[in-house]
C-alpha cells in the first residue's frame, strides 16, 4: 500500500487523463470451422486499441455451436507481453472477444482482467466492457439480493452477473439473451459499450446515451477491392483505427441504445432501447479531444479532422502575433495544423518526443523530478532559436507537462512562448469510465489563465471555449434524424447526461 506522500509524489509525475478500455470482437461468416485466423485478428485489433488501456488484456474464443467451454487467455501488461504464437494457436475458434484494460472500478489485478467468463444454466457467456456503471452500488445490491455471489469489485463482473438474471417477463423458447440485455439496460443507463459472446454469436451493446464508442467492420476476402463482394467475417470494436490493418472495412457505428447481433449469417439490429424523457445522446466529447486514435471515425467524421477544426476555432478565439505555430506531440499536433492554417502563421515542429518513456518509469530523485516530464521531450533548437512561438496542446489536466516544456523551449532560444489549449479547462470528475484526477488536482480549479501562464512560465495562455469545441465537433456532423445531436461535456461544464444517483 502506498503512503499518502508517495501517492502525491506519484500524481505529480502523472500527466493527462488516464484512458479507458478497448473492446473487440470477431466472428467468421459461412462454414465453421473457419479458415480465418480469428484469434490473430482479435490480437491485432487489440494492438490497435492499446492506447485505450495498457494494464491488462485478454482474448476468449469459441469453436461454435457445440462449444461447452471457451478458450481463455488473459494476463497483466501490454498485448505483446501476454500473447505469442503459441497462445494464439491455442485460442481456437470461429468467433471471439478481446479486451484491453485501464482499470476504473476495481484494482489493476489478474482477477479483474477482462473479458469475464461465466457458466450459466444456458451455456457459457463472455463479456468485455468499456465504461463505468454510474449506479454500481445499487446494482450490486440488487444482484446480491437475487442470491448471486460476486467474486470481485469490478463493475464489469457485475454486468456479467446481471446478464445471468432471468428477465422479468420470463423466457419463452429457452434462453433469450436480448431480453436479458434489455433488462440490464433498464437497470443501468450508463456507461457501457459491451461485446458479449455466447457459444455461436456475438452481441454488441451501446448504452442508450452512446457514451462510449463502438463500431462494426466487415472482413473482405484477400485482395478484394470490391466492397460489395460477400464478406468473410465481421468485427466489432471500440474504434475503427485497426480495421485496415486486419483486412476489414468500416461499416457503421453501433447506435446509442442499440443491441446488434453478429452471427455466421450476418449482422442485424435486435432492438434499440430509448433514453428517458427525450434526453439527447451523450457521446464523450473527450474521445475527440484526446482519447481516440486520430485515424478513427466517430459519428461519420475522422477524429483528426475534428482536432484540426478545434485548432481553427482556437485561432479564431485566441490568436496572437508570432513567428511559428507548433505542438506538444502527439495529440496536440492536429490542432496545431488547424491553428496554423486558420491564422496563416507557419507550422514548425519544435519538440521531439521520446516514445520509449512510459508512464510507469523508475521513481526519479528530487533533482530529476524538478526537471519533470520534459524528460519525454527534446527541443529542435534550430527551429526554436530567436522565434516567437504559439505552442498548442490538446489539454491541460494537472499541469505537469507544459511548464517543463516551456522551460526547455526557452533554454533552446525561444523569445516568446504563447500556450494555446485546444479544449476547455477541466473542472469536474468523470463517473463514466475515465480516471480524471480529483477536483483539487485539476490545475484549472486552482489557477486562472493569467495565473497559470505565470506558474508555467508562458507569456500568455488561453483555452478553447466549450462553445468553440462544440462547433468543431458538430460542424460536419450529420445527425441521425432519430437521435439528434448531443455530447457529454460533464468534465468541462458539470452538466452530467443523467442524474448520478440512479
Ligand atoms: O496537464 P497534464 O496533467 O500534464 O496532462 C496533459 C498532457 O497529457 C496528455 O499527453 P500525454 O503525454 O499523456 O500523451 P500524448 O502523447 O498522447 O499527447 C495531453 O495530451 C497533454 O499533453
Ligand atoms: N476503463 C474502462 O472502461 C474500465 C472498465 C471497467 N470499469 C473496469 O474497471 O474494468
Ligand atoms: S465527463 Fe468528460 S471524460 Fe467523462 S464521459 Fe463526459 S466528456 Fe468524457
Ligand atoms: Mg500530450
Amino acid at each position: 500500500m502506498m503512503s499518502k506522500e508517495e501517492t502525491n509524489k506519484n500524481n505529480n509525475m502523472l500527466t493527462g487523463m488516464t484512458h479507458e478500455c478497448g473492446v473487440f470482437g470477431c466472428i467468421a461468416a459461412g462454414d465453421w470451422p473457419t479458415h480465418i485466423d480469428v484469434a490473430q485478428v482479435i490480437c491485432l485489433g487489440l494492438v490497435a486499441l492499446q492506447h485505450r488501456g495498457q494494464e491488462s488484456a485478454g482474448i476468449v474464443t469459441s469453436e461454435g455451436n457445440n462449444a461447452k467451454n471457451f478458450h481463455v487467455k488473459k494476463g497483466m501488461g501490454m498485448i505483446n507481453n501476454i500473447f505469442n504464437d503459441e497462445s494464439i494457436r491455442q485460442l481456437k475458434g470461429s468467433l471471439g472477444v478481446g479486451h484491453t484494460r485501464y482499470s476504473t472500478s476495481a484494482a489493476s489485478e489478474e482477477v479483474n482482467c477482462q473479458p469475464f467468463v461465466v457458466h450459466t444454466a444456458h451455456g457459457v457467456l463472455c463479456v468485455a466492457h468499456n465504461g463505468e456503471i454510474i449506479n454500481k452500488e445499487k446494482l450490486r445490491r440488487k444482484v446480491l439480493e437475487r442470491g448471486v455471489g460476486l467474486s470481485t469489485h469490478s463493475d464489469s463482473e457485475l454486468i456479467t452477473q446481471a446478464l445471468c438474471l432471468n428477465p422479468p417477463d420470463g423466457e419463452r423458447n429457452g434462453v433469450d439473451w436480448p431480453a436479458r440485455i434489455r433488462h440490464l439496460m433498464s437497470l443501468s443507463p450508463l456507461s457501457y459499450s459491451l461485446v458479449l459472446m455466447e457459444k455461436d454469436r456475438i452481441y454488441g451493446v451501446r448504452d442508450p446515451y452512446g457514451n462510449r464508442p463502438l463500431c462494426i467492420g466487415k472482413i473482405l476476402p484477400l485482395n478484394c477491392k470490391d466492397e460489395n463482394v460477400g464478406e468473410e467475417g465481421w468485427v466489432i470494436s471500440s474504434e475503427s483505427c485497426g480495421f485496415l490493418s486486419i483486412g476489414a472495412r468500416y461499416v457503421r457505428e453501433v447506435y446509442p441504445g442499440e443491441i446488434v447481433e453478429l452471427s455466421r449469417t450476418g449482422i442485424k439490429t435486435i432492438s434499440t432501447v430509448e433514453r428517458p424523457d427525450n434526453k439527447p445522446p451523450a457521446f464523450c466529447i473527450f474521445e475527440y479531444v484526446y482519447f481516440a486514435r486520430s485515424d478513427s471515425v466517430f459519428e461519420g467524421q475522422m477524429v483528426y479532422s475534428v482536432r484540426m477544426q478545434c485548432g481553427r476555432e482556437l485561432a479564431k478565439e485566441a490568436c496572437i502575433e508570432a513567428d511559428i505555430v507548433s505542438s506538444v506531440p502527439e495529440s496536440g499536433t492536429a490542432a496545431a495544423h488547424g491553428f496554423s492554417r486558420q491564422s496563416g502563421i507557419p507550422f514548425a515542429e519544435v519538440l521531439c518526443k521520446n516514445r520509449y518513456v512510459g508512464r510507469t518509469f523508475i521513481q526519479p530523485s528530487a533533482r530529476l523530478r524538478q526537471l519533470g516530464v520534459a524528460k519525454k521531450f527534446g527541443a529542435l533548437s534550430e527551429n526554436v532559436a530567436g522565434k516567437r512561438l504559439i505552442l498548442i496542446d490538446d489539454s491541460i489536466v494537472r499541469g505537469n507537462t507544459i511548464g517543463p516544456i516551456i522551460k526547455l523551449l526557452r533554454d533552446a532560444g525561444a523569445t516568446e512562448v504563447h500556450v494555446r489549449i485546444a479544449s476547455p479547462p477541466l473542472h469536474y470528475p468523470c463517473y463514466m469510465g475515465i480516471n480524471i484526477p480529483t477536483r483539487e488536482e485539476l490545475i484549472a480549479n486552482k489557477l486562472d489563465n493569467v495565473q497559470l501562464a505565470k506558474h508555467t512560465g508562458a507569456d500568455s495562455l488561453a483555452y478553447l471555449s466549450v462553445e468553440g469545441l462544440k462547433i468543431a465537433v458538430r460542424r460536419q456532423l450529420v445527425p441521425r434524424e432519430k437521435d439528434g445531436v448531443g455530447h457529454c461535456t460533464a468534465c468541462l461544464t458539470g452538466e452530467y447526461p443523467t442524474e448520478l444517483d440512479w
